[in-house]
């Protein structure tokens, strides 16, 4: 997938390969703190839905003008499915193509085509980030690969270091980032780091889709006000929002206001649409929110047929009023995609973007940010303990299945019995099924930096290999238990599932409901957990911040209920759950075994 993402697309972030003294008529400026001023107009945007006959079903956005100057913060709002997502698609040339959609309008960039084009930033809604990286690592990365020019490693750092101070992102510049298990970093901050990463290489639009959605007043408040100084400091500005509070609607100089694709008002922000509308007979009441204001009178009410009668007709005189006023936008080209954009950004005098890193280079990159990423993700026991488990499962049900046909055949012949078969299989198995335990361990071992001793990772070895063989009795079961290997692989996996999310991860012995007590005792997720973190914290003390942070590693397992339990019970366990899984498999096989039609003597 990677592979096929640098061959295929550098992503809007990256400027492609380009002629970077090809700047058009427009000078690049020199200084870091300087963006090239970019005025973006666009005119008759109409994108249209059409049904498999190709007949019209539907207008997203009708003749949709505007204009976004720099150093100027452009907000496009309206309600839920008014088209502000589709328009910013457009604006930014990634409207997603379908045979269904039709797209026709013009847009000017400095009154030139957008192709001639300039460099963009795109933030999305959704922030991506790979959760085990630091705010610093993260920012690094996605410099090294978007600076490869900044040779000097001190230049970087120091360039990275400036973007954290200007986005309000050093106070976590060490933090993880985290995700939905592991706490990182806040909304906010994952909301400042995905435009951080788009600025790095210093472009003059940016484009930012529902920055607020998701955070609380306050972040939304912090991360509009990074748009504002970003808009302060040049660049041209443009976010799609939903119903800003009053704070942050201040905030916006220019405001485009949509309302089924239509466009009802367009021009300076602030106190002028609440004037535009008075003309009207709509007056914002004191002291209301005036984006909530703007957003009840363009808004659908959908309580009664009456009343969807009613706000209807308004919409549509508002949308009619506008379009005879509205300010004439004449752009010449039509729309095209931003992909040839060729004019560099430049810090301190020299071009940053002339490449982006060659594919070794981001090769290289993304290849140390796994291995950093996983190294921490697997200092979890609980990623030892589900992987080999996994993997020793579904090598016995893949294969199992098919070799019981064949033992059947035999017993059916009398070749052998059951019981001498399950325990020449067992022993047979031993050495292939603790050769992949003991690899994963001794690569993963030193990797993941656990305790460096050599009777821990003795222990560690043991623990996951006793647990392969577990997992692996299970898939006989599994096995054992459904005729074929598809059904198989379907009831091996879920029920592994079951004893993983009773593992003692998600779920500790403390917090699971009483009628669930006994799934713990007989996952053999569990025991391997338990095991493994015994042998890693056992001992450990940790630096802390606050005196309420866990000290030592017993403290980290009392935390998981598994204070005062040794490694051998966790073994002992182990072991009964394997005997338990190869007895259960012995029945089903006697209980299964192939009954043929026994041959009578014809009744007279
Ligand atoms: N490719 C598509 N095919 C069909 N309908 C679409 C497509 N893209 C958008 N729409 C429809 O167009 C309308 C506008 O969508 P859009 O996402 O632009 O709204 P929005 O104002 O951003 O809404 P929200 O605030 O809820 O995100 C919606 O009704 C949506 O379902």
């Amino acid at each position: 997938a990677f592979f096929f993402r640098v061959i295929s697309s550098p992503g809007p972030a990256l400027l492609p390969d380009g002629e970077p003294e090809d700047s058009g008529d427009e000078e690049a400026p020199s200084d870091s703190s300087e963006v090239a001023p970019v005025t973006l107009r666009w005119s008759r945007i109409t994108c249209s839905l059409s049904d498999k006959h190709g007949k019209t079903v539907r207008f997203l956005l009708t003749n949709v003008s505007g204009e976004a100057k720099p150093g100027r913060l452009l907000a496009i709002m309206g309600p839920s499915g008014s088209g502000k997502t589709t328009l910013l698609n457009v604006l930014v040339g990634q409207l997603a193509a379908s045979p269904r959609l039709h797209l026709s309008g013009h847009m000017d960039v400095n009154g030139k085509p957008r192709s001639h084009g300039y460099k963009i930033a795109y933030v999305r809604q959704e922030d991506l980030f790979f959760s085990q990286l630091t705010v610093r690592e993260t920012l690094s990365i996605a410099a090294e690969l978007q600076l490869p020019e900044i040779a000097s490693v001190q230049k970087r750092e120091m360039y990275v270091n400036e973007l954290l101070l200007r986005l309000g992102l050093i106070n976590c510049a060490d933090s993880i980032i985290g995700d939905a298990k592991v706490r990182g970093i806040s909304g906010g901050e994952k909301k400042r780091l995905s435009l951080a990463c788009e600025l790095i290489a210093s472009p003059s639009v940016i484009f930012a889709d529902e920055p607020t959605t998701g955070l609380d007043a306050f972040q939304a408040e912090k991360v509009m006000e990074t748009h504002e100084l970003l808009a302060r400091d040049g660049h041209t500005v443009i976010c799609s929002i939903h119903q800003p509070r009053s704070s942050v609607y201040k905030k916006f100089d220019d405001i485009v206001l949509l309302s089924e694709g239509a466009v009802v008002y367009m021009g300076p922000a602030r106190d002028e649409p609440l004037k535009y509308f008075e003309k009207f007979g709509y007056d914002c009441p004191d002291h209301m929110n005036p984006a909530e204001f703007l957003a009840d009178l363009i808004s659908i009410d959908y309580s009664s047929a009456e009343s969807i009668r009613s706000s209807q007709t308004r919409i549509d005189k508002l949308v009619a009023e506008f379009s005879e006023i509205l300010p004439s936008v004449e752009c010449l080209s039509p729309i095209t995609t931003w992909k040839s954009c060729k004019i560099p950004a430049k810090v301190g005098g020299k071009s940053l973007t002339k490449k982006q890193g060659g594919w070794w280079r981001q090769y290289y990159h993304m290849i140390h940010s796994n291995i950093r990423s996983s190294r921490r993700l697997t200092k979890h026991p609980e990623v030892a303990a589900i992987n080999t488990a996994m993997a020793a499962l579904t090598k016995t049900v893949s294969v199992f299945p098919k070799e019981r046909v064949i033992v059947d055949r035999e017993r059916s012949k009398g070749s052998y019995a059951l019981g001498p078969y399950l325990i020449s299989k067992l022993l047979a198995e031993i050495p292939i099924g603790a050769a992949f335990p003991l690899m994963f361990g001794t690569i993963l071992y030193p990797m993941a930096h656990l305790h460096p001793s050599l009777s821990r990772f003795t222990k560690f070895c043991g623990i996951i290999t006793m647990e392969a063989f577990a997992a692996s009795a299970m898939g006989l079961t599994v096995g054992a238990m459904v005729s074929t290997t598809e059904a198989a692989m379907a009831v091996g996996p879920s029920l592994m599932t079951v004893f993983i999310v009773f593992g003692g991860y998600y779920v500790n012995a403390e917090n699971t409901p009483v009628v669930f007590r006994w799934i713990p005792r007989i996952s053999l997720i569990r025991w391997a957990f338990q095991g493994l973190c015994i042998n890693e914290f056992t001992g450990l003390k940790f630096e802390c911040q606050n005196s309420f942070d866990i000290q030592t590693g017993e403290q980290a397992l009392e935390r998981f209920s598994f204070g005062g339990s040794r490694i051998g019970d966790t073994i002992t366990a182990q072991g009964r759950i394997l005997m338990f899984w190869y007895w259960t498999t012995y029945l089903l096989l006697k209980k299964n075994q192939p009954k043929y039609q026994e041959l009578k003597p014809p009744q007279l």
